[in-house]
């Protein structure tokens, strides 16, 4: 009882204290109290972060003064708002082009500066940056993390550096080899649809529709070793891969989803959300399935049978299953998950826009289309069936040109943005401070008239060897450059020519209509979104020049 007597004569006063605190609080002057101390920290909260984007702004401005800056709108918005993912987008860079001729500086009111270079001596310096210094900013990258983790698309610095060296075997020519004959199946496929509409009376057809299945059907089989059969009939997971790309261009245009809190609570969000479910999914059964088979391999097999295994082994996953690092390191399931649902995003889209505006350049211009339909019928003289083979590629040489002209005029990704933790030089005294955005511009580069006589004409003889070697080193870089380049550049020329000479060979190509657009001028609107699309699809006319199917059905 004693005890209990000190404790309530310790507790007394001080609850005596708090009762009087918690009354004054809630009487009416204690609430005006309460309120108006929430008010003054929420004043000076507001005050420091405004003063600090005042300080920043002020800040960039002086540091970017030595940039051309086209005129905006206004002192606080900027150029906010005169950026568009339309034809008139992209006319509107070619007129600063024209103007600035190699940079300028731009302005997203009030938060972002930015600096947008479109020529190869200036966008030399930030592409070829260490990438100690190079970061991929959340800004504009950010949107992807939930589908795509911490892949190499998006990871930073020795994070990235390590990813980058454990996965670069897995495009070695001696894997991409084994990848011919998926390349020619895929197309087979894709053709015998053709085939079968053009018998059927249909000969006007949307190209990004049939092209882009056909990518992610031959990816699905060199990345996960799937035969998803999604040419023919619908596959959830490929249906899910599509879904992911529309809702992330959707998002790009609705200021208020680029706030995750927000957006996951819209109905883009949350259908967003389900998408990723059956993509993760898929791509964590495949990732265990073949880790269980690969340690169940090790357990039964010997040393040199595990060899054997090994070299079988084809596709990406079970390469980078494989891979290790200097430490015997090898990436998590998490990693290698990550790296898979990397690979479908950064090539299906590409590699199908990249073939589509092929097509349609050599059907506007049928005497280069002619020219190269003659060098594959050549290299097959001979030969039983249709079937390009790795040795054939570089028997090409004038279908590549037309390739890379293509690729030049109608670059599948039309800018790379980057971030510096630390100043870069540009020539003529300019410098890009750390921290600022800048806006690399594919599209630019490829459509300088400082570089290219009519930019925007298709002229596949630009790539002809003697014409090259006078042009800079950064003047065609549609797989952008340098350490952050795309990994998957190879794999996408060789299935690129596969899939452009069976076509040729077996089709003839002339510029279609879009039934939409009724018989109007027929003229294509570019829209620049993930990748390169056309405003209402890519319509061409197919001529059937084989009557029987092809390959595999
Ligand atoms: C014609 C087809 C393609 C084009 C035009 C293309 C273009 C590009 C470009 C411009 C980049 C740099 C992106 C940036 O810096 O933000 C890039 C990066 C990348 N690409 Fe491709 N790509 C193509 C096909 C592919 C394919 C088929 C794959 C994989 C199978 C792939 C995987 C990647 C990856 C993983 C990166 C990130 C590399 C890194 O940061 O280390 N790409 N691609």
């Amino acid at each position: 009882p004693g005890e209990v007597s000190r404790v309530k004569d310790l507790l007394y006063p001080s609850m005596a204290v708090l009762h009087k605190l918690l009354s004054q609080l809630f009487s009416w002057s204690g609430i005006s109290f309460l309120l108006q101390l929430m008010g003054t920290a929420l004043l000076a909260v507001v005050g420091v972060w405004t003063l600090r984007l005042l300080v920043r702004h002020a800040w960039y401005t002086h540091r970017l003064s030595c940039f051309n800056k086209p005129p905006t709108h206004s002192w606080l918005i900027g150029h906010l708002g005169q950026m568009q993912s339309t034809e008139e987008g992209l006319q509107q860079v070619d007129e600063l082009v024209q103007t600035y001729k190699h940079s300028c500086s731009w302005f997203f009111g009030p938060f972002y500066h930015m600096v947008r270079v479109f020529h190869p001596d200036y966008v030399k310096p930030l592409l070829m940056a260490s990438a100690n210094i190079t970061m991929k900013d959340e800004f504009v990258y950010g949107h992807l993390r939930p589908w795509l983790g911490r892949s190499l698309l998006i990871s930073n610095g020795e994070e990235w550096s390590r990813k980058r060296r454990l996965l670069t075997p897995a495009f070695h020519f001696d894997i991409l080899k084994n990848y011919i004959v998926t390349f020619n199946s895929s197309t087979n496929t894709m053709h015998n649809k053709w085939h079968r509409l053009v018998a059927g009376g249909t000969t006007n057809i949307e190209m990004f529709d049939h092209v882009t299945l056909m990518t992610l059907d031959s990816l699905l089989k060199c990345a996960f070793s799937y035969q998803s059969n999604c040419q023919e009939s619908t596959s959830q997971y490929v249906s899910a891969i599509m879904e992911l790309s529309d809702l992330l261009i959707d998002r790009r245009f609705r200021i208020l989803h680029q706030w995750d809190w927000i957006y996951w609570k819209t109905e883009q969000g949350k259908r967003f959300k389900q998408a990723l479910s059956v993509v993760h999914r898929f791509t964590r059964d495949v990732v265990q399935m073949r880790r269980a088979l690969i340690d169940q391999q090790r357990e039964t097999e010997t040393l040199t049978s595990m060899t054997t295994a090994q070299q079988k082994k084809k596709d990406f996953v079970d390469l980078i299953l494989l891979s290790k690092d200097e430490d015997g390191q090898g990436l998590t399931d998490e990693e290698i998950q990550a790296e898979a649902n990397t690979f479908m995003f950064a090539g299906h889209d590409t590699t199908a826009s990249a073939i589509c505006w092929t097509l349609y350049n050599l059907a506007r211009h049928p005497h280069y289309q002619e020219k190269c339909r003659q060098e594959v019928m050549e290299l097959m003289q001979g030969r039983d069936g249709h079937e390009i083979e790795w040795e054939d590629l570089s028997n090409l040489p004038f279908t590549t040109m037309c390739i890379k002209e293509s690729l030049r005029l109608h670059s599948p990704v039309q800018a790379v943005t980057r971030k510096y933790t630390q100043d870069v030089a540009l020539p003529g005294d300019l410098t890009v401070p750390q921290g600022v955005i800048c806006l690399v511009s594919l599209y630019g580069t490829h459509h300088n008239p400082e570089v290219w006589t009519n930019p925007h004409e298709f002229d596949p003889l630009r790539f002809e060897p003697t014409n090259t070697q006078s042009r800079s080193s950064h003047g065609f870089i549609p797989f952008s450059s340098g350490p952050r380049n795309c990994i998957g550049q190879k794999f996408a020329m060789a299935e690129l020519r596969v899939v452009v000479a069976l076509t040729l060979l077996r089709f003839r190509l002339t510029p279609g209509v879009n039934p939409e657009a009724g018989s109007g001028s027929g003229k294509v609107r570019r829209l620049p979104q993930l990748v390169l699309r056309a405003e209402g699809g890519l319509w061409l006319q197919l001529e059937d020049l084989n009557e029987s199917s092809f390959g595999n059905k």
